[in-house]
């Protein structure tokens, strides 16, 4: 794409904003990248409304997938699919087929607390549990059996809070309640969580909604770090967020994947009216 094009096409995401060419910037996507999610006609219904139609989506490993799309389109009711967080909602079901490594997660034999630990989930507000910074990391790997001893238990949360770029702002306080931590860092201290666990997918549900600018740059740096080591996806209602941060979009509206591509391309150069219309604020 040249360059010209692809300034222009950036203006439209946001005319006169700063997304400049350069920041739509997700490395090039590999060229056959594997799948870590393929999920195929996915519908969900809340009781008998239709929340998602057929939606097929993959999930790709080590790359950040950005849902975006309207208020109520249906992107959390997605993301919460990935780890069956939906299965905590009396009246949700969901069918179609989704496949975690070639896994059905919604088959019988499923572990459901094990698919929470392999799929992290990382909420919009900011959820420490009402325990020390240390102890909310430590959680997970101890009611999963993954420390024999308290020396191993240290380096999983060292090296947790470490990845989730925190350690050097708490080393000296991890005896103090995770509630006291600024928002930004409680943040991080909940992906540090998701971390302890050894997680294959992190899933973000607007996790930057409730922080102020400085803090949301933190996490999108993060985010871009924790990518050589997890599969991240996304949902976000800022169009310029996901263009920093993420390497494949996709594009809900009323409940159906309108469409999914690289990101630049959905930025740039969207099949769909209903995208162009939605990226250049026609509506939403
Ligand atoms: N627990 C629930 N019970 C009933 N309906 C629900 C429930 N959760 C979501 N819905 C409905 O499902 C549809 C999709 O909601 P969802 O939260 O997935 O959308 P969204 O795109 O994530 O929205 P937003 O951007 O506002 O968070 C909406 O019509 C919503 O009202």
């Amino acid at each position: 794409m040249s360059v010209l094009r692809t300034a222009a096409a950036a203006s439209l995401v946001n005319p006169g904003s700063t997304v400049m060419p350069g920041s739509i910037h997700g490395p090039l996507l590999t060229p056959t990248p594997e799948p870590t999610f393929v999920t195929t006609n996915v519908d969900v219904y809340y009781a008998t409304k239709q929340a998602l139609k057929g939606v097929s989506l993959s999930i790709y490993r080590h790359e950040v997938t950005a849902l975006i799309g309207p208020s109520g389109c249906g992107k959390s009711t997605y993301l919460r699919c990935l780890n069956r967080m939906n299965d905590t909602i009396d009246t949700c079901r969901v069918t179609g087929s989704l496949l975690l490594d070639g896994q059905d997660i919604y088959a019988r034999e499923m572990d459901v607390v094990h698919l929470r630990a392999r799929v992290g989930m990382v909420f919009q507000k900011p959820n420490p549990f009402p325990k020390s910074i240390y102890e909310n990391v430590a959680y997970g790997p101890r009611i999963h059996g993954l420390a024999s001893d308290r020396q191993y238990l240290d380096e999983i949360v060292f090296g947790s809070l470490e990845k989730a770029g925190l350690l050097s702002e708490v080393k000296d306080r991890l005896d103090q309640p995770g509630t006291s931590l600024s928002g930004g860092q409680q943040q991080r201290l909940c992906i540090a969580r998701a971390i302890a666990v050894q997680p294959e997918v992190i899933l973000m549900d607007e996790p930057c909604s409730a922080l102020d600018p400085i803090a949301t740059a933190r996490i999108e740096e993060l985010i871009d770090e924790l990518r050589t080591n997890y599969t991240i996806v996304i949902v976000t209602h800022s169009m310029q967020q996901a263009a920093r941060v993420s390497q494949r979009t996709g594009f809900f509206h009323l409940g159906v994947l309108v469409e999914t591509d690289d990101t630049e391309k959905i930025f740039t150069n969207p099949r769909d009216k209903r995208t162009q219309d939605y990226i250049t604020g026609r509506f939403g």
